[in-house]
């Protein structure tokens, strides 16, 4: 018998969304300096930022952050040299923490004070001759980086900065004899990597290229008797997965493929009664990674008092967020 690896979920886990206490645990992260998973977590920082900030604007509290802060930081960590931003002070630029601060502008409303620009020549300058992106200057190539590039430049509306037809077909040679896609051609299918690639394809207008029916197949049997949702077979559940499988479901119009009250029941048994925050499966300590794919997720599912949240872009759709901004502007 090949034993499936999962989690059973005692009575006791919580049942329904303990939003306010997830406001408090991402407004309290990162007020301790001395913190060992904030300091430790430096490398990824704006990240975090935008991962507590959708979080925030997802269930309706962007007003208790004030935006320049934010806005601060970002030009803080803008390479002059390269055009291109860096996860805080001092580091490399790197077009995954380059996302990040778009989004994080884009979410305050703050485009205008981006240096457009040279971040859009920053992101264009990574694309090779195969139409493949490369996360920095160091050169390592990943499906997760064409994604980042799209995403980066739609968000700016400088689309046309790239060769997207080279870029399509460096992602549809990723695509596997499962329907999934991996890192580069010929790697593993992995539910992050399917995400990011059907991303793109959503956000270049080519979703029609893949087998969605193959690929939503593949993604449905990552659900388990918990509830949970895997990345990979043989893999345990974990919340992250719940963001990667549903989201990719929902951009191929298949979400109803997975039961959406399980997975509910999986999330919502991963959050931390106590501090607040959700982890990657019942019983983990909490960080703000898996509280925003947590969130996010339930937004996908329809959970009340949350804002409908983008698929592609992991963010609350742009009228809703335009609708939020014009109250926050009157705080
Ligand atoms: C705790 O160990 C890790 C391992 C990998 C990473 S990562 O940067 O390569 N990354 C994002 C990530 C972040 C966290 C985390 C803890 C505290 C904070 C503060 O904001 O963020 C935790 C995990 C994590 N992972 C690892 C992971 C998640 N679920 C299973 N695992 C093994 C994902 C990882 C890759 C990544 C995914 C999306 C993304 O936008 C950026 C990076 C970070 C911490
Ligand atoms: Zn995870």
């Amino acid at each position: 018998a090949n034993i499936l690896k999962d989690v059973v979920i005692s009575d006791d886990k919580p049942k329904d969304l303990l939003l306010k206490k997830h406001i408090d645990y991402l407004l309290k992260y990162g007020t301790d300096t001395n913190d060992f998973e904030f300091c430790f977590t430096e490398y990824l920082r704006m990240s975090g930022m935008y991962w507590m900030l959708t979080t925030l604007a997802t269930a309706k509290k962007l007003h208790l952050v004030s935006k320049d802060q934010f806005i601060e930081f970002i030009d803080q960590c803008f390479d002059k040299e390269s055009g291109g931003i860096s996860a805080c002070p001092g580091h490399d630029p790197h077009i995954l923490y380059t996302l990040s601060a778009v989004q994080i502008a884009c979410i305050l409303d703050s485009v205008d004070r981006l240096p457009v620009e040279e971040i859009v020549r920053y992101v264009s300058g990574l694309q090779l001759p195969d139409g493949s992106f490369t996360g920095d200057k160091w050169g390592e190539v990943d499906t997760r980086f064409s994604f980042c590039a799209v995403a980066t430049l739609a968000l700016l509306h400088r689309l046309d900065r790239i060769d997207v037809k080279k870029a399509v077909d460096f992602v549809l040679s990723c695509q596997n004899f499962d329907g999934g896609f991996g890192s580069q051609p010929k790697s593993e299918s992995h539910a992050g990597l399917i995400y990011c690639c059907v991303g793109f394809l959503s956000i270049t207008g080519e979703l029609s290229r893949i087998d969605a029916d193959l690929l939503g197949w593949w993604l449905c049997e990552r659900q388990l008797p918990s509830g949970g949702l895997n990345g990979r077979p043989e893999k345990l559940p974990d919340v992250c997965y719940s963001w990667w499988v549903i989201a990719s479901l929902t951009m191929l119009g298949k979400q109803h493929w997975v039961s959406k009250d399980q997975l509910k029941r999986f999330i919502f048994a991963s959050q931390d009664c106590e501090t607040g925050g959700f982890s990657d499966r019942p019983g983990d300590l909490p960080d703000p990674f898996h509280t925003l794919f947590g969130v996010a997720a339930l937004s996908l599912l329809g959970e009340s008092n949350l804002l409908p949240i983008n698929p592609t872009f992991c963010m609350p759709q742009e009228g809703q967020l335009m609708l939020l901004q014009a109250a926050h502007k009157y705080d």
